[in-house]
């Protein structure tokens, strides 16, 4: 489990430790309620999410405060993508020689509801028989529905706890101002369609100013994959009108998958709202590059962060770096932006193996980090592919996007200082870059990772840690695994 703005402990250690949860236990988990906004959880270990493991988290503001806009009413729209196949078969995939990969979702959900054509069930496959009987005036299977008043002004908290799609939302016939983004205030502008990746959550204000006769569709479709996934649909129900009255008009249609160029210029209009979120540092005391590749380690397909496929460390990192556990943790320092003449637009070099480790970047707490995350091709020529960013335990300052190699002369210089959005995941565009700034503020140790549920399984993370040894004594809940074992201090 993972709460998104946790006790250091829990928020970092439940995760890193890798400790098993025994069925019957009882685990609490405690979290500072610091920030009102739109946040979620959800498991992270063995493809929970990807099995449902997820909710969403709203946090309001004190009755004393106002928010800097105003609406008459709210929503929670929680996106998701759905496969049939259980996540211990897809996990299974992802672990075995040939490589079998999770592939496209069958479904797309919001608020946990999406649809299926049964009839694409192989013959050979009996359907279920709530499969069947499923119609759109069952109850059971009906659209998620979204009531509004003709005339009214909606706030719609939208969260992605998506395992792989990267989705477009749209409000059919309805302009939607984007107001937050991860929980943090943002320069509102309007679109008819957003982008939300795998991590991110959004809050957006509508106006039910629309024909009133009708209901309409909220949809979402897949972008930067090449979809195989019909829309998720949920009805827009103008009041009075039946919930089950559906709309006539056919599925909201997205920019196409590949327009990559749309998402670009989406993403840079998001700045911060000034005077309500602060500036960054002028300057960093740290700066990492970390190239993120598509790597075949002895047959087996992963990702690689400067050449390291990640994997879990057995013992909990901050157990092992509060209390010196010898050989707990892998002491090599993470490998530098590896080489300099490595050409981003093709595979990587098969003579350019990577290695699996548990890395650690330990940073000076206080210390102000800057993070580079470069794009490169997968092993299929011409194919590079969205990845979202996301760091535990911070929000950091998204201080740049840019395309092809990052130039840190050049491209350092055009960081926006000014009015940069503060969040806590950012996507990574095909053959590109992002440049993040963050405060090590926040003792603990923490994943940064790209949120696709698979990749983060193929090795595409690492951990950032700071201040440990300013951490209270640690919960003897999250000791008990790996050197830990009988260390209750
Ligand atoms: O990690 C991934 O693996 C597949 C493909 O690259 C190899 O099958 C895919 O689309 C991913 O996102």
């Amino acid at each position: 489990m993972y709460v998104q703005r946790g006790t250091p402990y829990f928020d970092g250690a439940a995760y890193v430790s890798q400790c098993p949860i025994n069925p019957g236990e009882i685990f609490t988990y405690k979290f500072k309620v610091d920030r009102a906004g739109t946040y979620f959880y959800h498991g992270h270990f063995g493809m929970q999410r990807s099995g449902g493991l997820y909710g969403s988290l709203i946090v309001d503001l004190p009755a004393s405060k106002k928010e800097p806009f105003a609406y008459d009413g709210e929503h929670s729209i929680l996106l998701n993508d759905w496969w049939h196949k259980s996540i211990y078969e897809q996990e299974l995939g992802l672990n075995s020689v040939p490589f079998r990969f999770v592939g496209e979702p069958q479904s797309l959900l919001i608020e946990g509801r999406g649809k299926y054509n049964c009839s694409l069930y192989p013959a050979t496959v009996p359907p279920t028989p709530g499969c069947l009987t499923c119609n759109a005036t069952s109850p059971k299977c009906a659209p998620h529905v979204i009531p509004v008043t003709p005339g009214k002004t909606y706030r719609l908290r939208i969260a992605s706890v998506a395992s792989l799609s990267s989705l477009n939302f749209i409000l059919e016939g309805h302009k939607m101002t984007v107001v937050q983004a991860d929980g943090r205030y943002i320069k509102p502008f309007d679109v008819y369609n957003l982008d939300v990746y795998s991590g991110q959550t959004y809050d957006v204000l509508f106006t039910a100013d629309q024909d009133a006769s009708k209901n309409y569709w909220a949809a979402i479709n897949v972008r930067g994959r090449n979809p195989k996934t019909p829309t998720g649909l949920a009805v827009l129900q103008y009041l009075p009108n039946e919930a089950t009255l559906l709309p006539t008009t056919p599925a909201p249609v997205s920019p196409i998958w590949n327009d990559t160029a749309t998402s670009i210029s989406l993403a840079k209009q998001i700045l911060a709202k000034v005077g309500y979120e602060a500036a960054p540092p002028k300057k960093s005391h740290r700066t990492i590059v970390i190239l993120g590749t598509q790597n075949n380690i002895n047959g087996n397909l992963k990702w690689a962060l400067n050449n390291i496929s990640y994997v879990h460390n057995p013992t909990p990192v901050i157990a092992a770096l509060k209390y010196n556990i010898k050989g707990a943790i892998d002491s090599t320092p993470p490998p530098d932006y590896p080489v300099q003449d490595y050409n981003i637009f093709v595979p990587p070099k098969p003579s350019l193996s990577a290695n699996y480790g548990s890395p650690l970047y330990v940073f000076k707490r206080g210390s102000v980090v800057d993070v580079i995350v470069q794009n490169s091709n997968t092993l299929t020529p011409n194919n590079s592919e969205i990845h979202p960013w996301h760091l535990h335990g911070h929000d950091f300052w998204v201080l740049g996007y840019g395309q092809g190699m990052y130039d840190s002369t050049k491209d350092a210089a055009s960081f926006n200082l000014i009015d940069p959005p503060v969040r806590n995941t950012a996507a990574v565009f095909p053959y590109g870059w992002v440049a993040l700034r963050f405060v090590a503020d926040n003792p603990g140790a923490w994943p940064f990772h790209c949120h696709i549920e698979p990749h983060f399984h193929m090795g595409m993370g690492t951990v950032f840690a700071e201040g440990i040894h300013n951490l209270p004594k640690l919960p003897s809940q999250t000791l008990g695994c790996g050197l830990t074992k009988g260390l209750h201090r």
